[in-house]
């Protein structure tokens, strides 16, 4: 029987990071389609435009609040995994943001990629 309820999964990149989310997007399709998707603004129109299948909710573009929607959203309980790109080369506007939004995800310890290699080695263990 159909679940009535789907989990939440979180795609957040940074800019020098946005082509690899949507290259893991389009390689996990499948399995992502089987969840409900939230996203920071720009990352979600990206991996829309690549897969507009997915079920995914853009929220607010990160610098201008969308990790904090995301971290909110992770305190309420209704994400149950975060693929957040980080780009550690680039100075960025809101870090304090970035950093709140990992700090989240470690105290409600949900599953939490930060780089490609392990998204690509945990999207397929997550239980839908
Ligand atoms: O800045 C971000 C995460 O910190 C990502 O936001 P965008 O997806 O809107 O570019």
């Amino acid at each position: 029987m159909a679940k009535l309820v789907r989990r939440t999964l979180a795609l957040v990149a940074h800019d020098l990071k946005k082509d690899e989310m949507v290259e893991f997007a389009r390689t996990h399709r499948t399995i992502l389609a089987r969840f409900n998707l939230v996203a920071t603004g720009t990352t979600g129109g990206r991996v829309l435009a690549a897969c507009p299948e997915l079920s995914l909710t853009p929220l607010k573009s990160g610098p201008l609040g969308g990790d904090q929607q995301i971290g909110a959203l992770i305190a309420e309980g209704q994400v149950h995994g975060l693929f957040f790109f980080v780009d550690p080369l680039s100075p960025l506007p809101h870090d304090v943001d970035v950093k709140a939004l990992t700090r989240l995800a470690l105290v409600y310890d949900i599953p939490m990629a930060l780089n490609a290699s392990t998204a690509h080695m945990i999207v397929g263990q997550l239980v839908d």
